[in-house]
């Protein structure tokens, strides 16, 4: 129980449809007990020849109306106790969402999304069946288990309660025992249909390299050896059910057969009536189910806590980048960026991946970095974005340490363009709109002029839906250079002080890079601008260059302080202008 505290506030709040859920539950039990007893008092009445047409139909009456009640409270109880666990499944699931957000990123670097997933859908499921299903079971297995024996007794009496009922708990055992072969059986079966939908999933993405390869034979084979193996994991979930719903049924039929072997005698003997015998019979099939349940419930806790500890886990895990107590929220940052002596290793990596790095750069200035894969270049920038915190030195903007600054204003503050152009599967206008809130209202026009800054606007508007056409899948797929492009767009149009460009223009030809740069050149003029890049013809015209080598800054200066100096710098150059003149030939 104390794996499901963390709900306490939810539980609190919806007390009340807790309290009817049950009060419904507890009426139909009542009234289920009813029926056996019309049932008596007919037999009886057959019995002895004593009923009467009109009798008859106050039976049929009573009936219809107990039908009616069980009717109208099983509607209830469903809409209590049943849509309160489906509130908390939501309730849980934006929790969990809504935390997942907060985390930093290397907790997303450290956790596979396909695990992720499967809390945010397996765990969430246990625990609402915990605490809706159960919930139900367990006070429909009371209520009915106390008032049936109850109900048996005074209508029999004790010795064939006794003897009736003592085959029930065993039920309850078996279906305990084969719940639980059942329940692996079936995480087997959603674990080989899970891997036969990623199959399929992943061949369909990267149909363009298994067509180019030519190994649609061998994909196929494939898919039939994991296919083969969801097969079987079915077969073994149909062959364990086969065996568990028959073993029950005889269980309980053992309890009828003693019931008919020593009620029957009781009958002979007169000391119970027919009308006894029957109503006996019926509580005795109303108590089956209780017993099932009881077995089921045990099972269905077990593995909701389990699932909410697992939950818990990630509930507890503290975002490791958060505000500082006394952070500032930045209005109107002016841009100045100075990295003082920082060093930085990532989480778990024995290397620094950037070392003692010292520069400045004044604000509306440009800075470009340069250097060879892997040399640490997008790392200075997750470092400025604080997407991860630095070990040691200080980075500021505007003479204040970004650690006394709140992440949201010191992130607000910056346009950025990441290295890998993610776009959400939602319409053009919406991604370049995405840093605006969603009730706000924006220009349209801001959309098209960033576009057309970003050499993307001509793109667009020859898609049918232009600016409303949506991406990814079953939408437009768009080229890694419009890609590139729309990311630029979505981040000049936050009008930041600081602008980021992580090799932000590799996907598209140079006459077009040349472009987007012109078009920039006004933009850059009014911002502070950090362009990392591997092609010198992007940074060379920046007002200082810094060349990185693992981690370290190995020179800087500006294009034709550099081109001067042997190093890293000069050899690309010398490369790129080689190849733009084979290109050219
Ligand atoms: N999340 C991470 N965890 C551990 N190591 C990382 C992580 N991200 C990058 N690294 C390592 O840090 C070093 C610098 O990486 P970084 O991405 O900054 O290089 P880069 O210069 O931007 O490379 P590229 O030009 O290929 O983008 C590399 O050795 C890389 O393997």
């Amino acid at each position: 129980m104390k794996s499901f505290l963390v709900l306490k506030d939810f539980f609190i709040k919806n007390k009340w449809k807790y309290f009817f859920g049950v009060i419904w539950l507890i009426i139909i039990d009542i009234v289920q007990l009813i029926v056996p007893q019309i049932l008596r008092i007919v037999t009886n009445l057959l019995q002895n020849n004593l009923l009467t047409f009109n009798e008859l139909i106050k039976y049929s009456l009573y009936i219809i109306l107990t039908g009616l009640i069980i009717a109208v409270g099983r509607y209830y109880w469903r809409i209590y106790l049943q849509g309160t666990a489906r509130t908390l499944e939501y309730y849980l699931r934006n929790k969990l969402f809504r935390h997942l957000l907060t985390l930093s990123t290397n907790y997303f670097n450290t956790h596979k999304t396909g695990d992720l997933m499967a809390h945010a859908t397996n765990d969430i499921n246990s625990v609402r069946m915990a605490l809706g299903q159960g919930v139900v079971m367990i006070v429909d297995a009371v209520f009915m288990t106390f008032f049936s024996v109850i109900m048996m007794i005074h209508t029999t009496n004790l010795k064939l309660t006794l003897v009736a009922i003592s085959t029930l708990p065993f039920i309850a055992i078996v279906v305990g025992k084969f719940g639980k072969i059942i329940h692996k059986r079936f995480i087997k079966v959603q674990e080989a249909f899970s891997d036969l939908t990623d199959t399929a999933q992943e061949n369909f993405a990267g149909i363009r390299v298994i067509k180019s390869f030519v190994q649609e034979e061998n994909e196929i084979k494939k898919f039939s050896v994991v296919n083969n193996n969801n097969l079987s994991k079915n077969l073994s979930l149909v062959k364990i059910s086969g065996i568990f719903h028959p073993l029950v049924q005889f269980m309980s039929s053992i309890s009828f057969l003693i019931v008919l072997w020593y009620g029957g005698i009781l009958v002979i003997r007169d000391d119970i009536s027919l009308g006894d015998f029957v109503a006996f019979n019926s509580y005795l099939s109303s108590m089956v189910w209780p017993m099932m349940a009881t077995g089921w419930v045990i099972n269905l806790f077990q593995r909701g806590a389990a699932s909410m500890d697992r939950l818990n886990i990630i509930f507890e895990e503290k975002p490791e980048i958060t505000d500082s107590k006394d952070a500032i929220d930045i209005k109107n940052m002016k841009g100045e960026i100075e990295f003082k002596n920082v060093s930085f290793k990532y989480p778990h990596s024995e290397n620094y991946a950037v070392k003692n790095l010292n520069f400045k750069i004044p604000s509306d200035h440009s800075l470009a970095i340069v250097g060879r894969t892997g040399s640490g270049k997008s790392t200075i920038v997750s470092l400025l974005l604080r997407l991860y915190d630095i070990d040691e030195g200080e980075i500021l903007i505007d003479g204040i340490n970004i650690k006394d600054m709140t992440i949201k204003s010191l992130r607000e503050n910056i346009g950025y363009v990441p290295q890998e152009n993610f776009l959400f599967s939602d319409s053009i206008i919406n991604n370049i709109a995405f840093s605006f809130e969603e009730e706000e209202k924006y220009n349209e026009d801001l959309i098209y002029n960033a576009s057309r800054t970003a050499e993307v606007y001509d793109n667009i508007i020859e898609f049918p839906n232009k600016f409303e056409t949506v991406l990814g899948e079953r939408g437009v797929t768009l080229s890694g250079g419009q890609k590139q492009r729309v990311s630029i767009a979505r981040a000049i149009i936050k009008d930041s002080s600081v602008l980021i460009l992580d090799d932000s223009l590799s996907s598209v030809d140079t006459d077009t890079e040349e472009r987007i740069l012109s078009n920039l050149r006004e933009v850059i003029k009014k911002r502070t601008t950090i362009i990392i890049s591997h092609r010198i013809s992007t940074i060379k015209d920046s007002d200082e260059i810094l060349v990185i080598d693992e981690g370290e800054i190995v020179a800087r200066g500006n294009h034709d302080s550099l081109v001067k100096q042997d190093g890293i710098y000069k050899d690309l150059y010398e490369k790129q202008l080689l190849e733009e003149k084979i290109q050219k030939n």
